[in-house]
């Protein structure tokens, strides 16, 4: 479980970027965070795994301070994507993916296990890259990279999963075949999954829970149906939208509105 007390942050030390923040992800759900550009999805993304320590207020994962812990004791519980993945260096796909498993490593040098092997080779699986092995990443199109930096997540085998825009760059069927992959590992090893998304027919889909940003506080929260309505969308993105429902999924579908047609 991840509890967050009263965070809030400032980059510059001046504008407040997240105000006074508190929230709890229970294990084993699926939170989707949502709201417009700059309402701190990312930044808010970055505290709860210790990347970027709050000004103020603290998170506890799995009854831990974050900030007590070190970074290898976080890396063996959360596996995250960010926003913009750099990679400055041309390593080939395969060894890009095996940096996943440094989290599971003792020492400096560290020994190859078939755990090891097996834990990359099943994330190429899941992520369809296994063929592209031997590309250099620098090499290959953003989608495609996109899928090796989520299989690098995948390789680190942790309870926790946070994926910044999980969609990004991906055309339709990787963005459902990643996803399902998510859902699977969610059901069958309880694994908590937190995703910022854009794309709310996805959010509604797969998440169990949303968090709404906006001006770096929360706006709205709640199970997915019960923040997926017409009026608390509008509020949050400042734009309309139709809401329907699926009798097929009985899940919320979001029709995107046009200010001029
Ligand atoms: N490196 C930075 N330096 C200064 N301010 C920043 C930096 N990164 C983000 N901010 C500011 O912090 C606020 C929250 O940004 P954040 O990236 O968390 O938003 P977001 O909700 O993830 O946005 P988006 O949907 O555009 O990715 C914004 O006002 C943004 O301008």
């Amino acid at each position: 479980m991840i509890k967050c007390q009263d965070i809030s942050y400032s980059y510059d030390g001046i504008h407040t970027d997240l105000d006074e923040l508190s929230y709890s992800i229970n294990q084993g759900e699926w939170l989707g965070i949502i709201g417009p550009n700059g309402s701190g999805k990312s930044t808010f993304l970055n505290i709860l795994c210790g990347l970027f320590k709050p000004s103020k207020g603290n998170v506890m994962l799995d009854g831990e301070f974050v900030t007590n812990m070190s970074n290898k004791q976080i890396a063996k519980k959360i596996a995250v994507l960010s926003q913009q993945n750099s990679y400055t260096y041309s390593y080939e796909v395969k060894e890009t993916v095996k940096l996943g498993r440094l989290a599971h490593s003792n020492s400096f040098f560290p020994s190859w296990s078939t755990i090891d092997e097996t834990a990359v080779n099943n994330a190429m699986m899941m992520t369809g890259t296994e063929k592209m092995e031997k590309s250099f990443i620098n090499e290959i199109s953003g989608g495609e990279r996109q899928r090796v930096f989520l299989a690098q997540c995948f390789a680190q085998e942790t309870p926790y999963i946070f994926l910044d825009e999980p969609s990004n760059h991906l055309d339709l069927m990787h963005t459902i075949k990643i996803l399902d992959v998510l859902k699977e590992l969610q059901k069958q090893e309880n694994k908590t999954i937190v995703t910022v998304f854009h794309d709310l027919n996805l959010a509604s889909l797969y998440c169990d829970r949303l968090l709404g940003l906006k001006d770096g506080k929360i706006y709205i929260e709640g199970n997915t149906d019960s923040v997926l309505s017409e009026d608390l969308l509008k509020g949050l993105y400042d734009t309309s939208f139709q809401i329907l429902d699926n009798p097929e999924t009985n899940k919320k579908v979001i029709i995107y509105k046009s200010n001029v047609l």
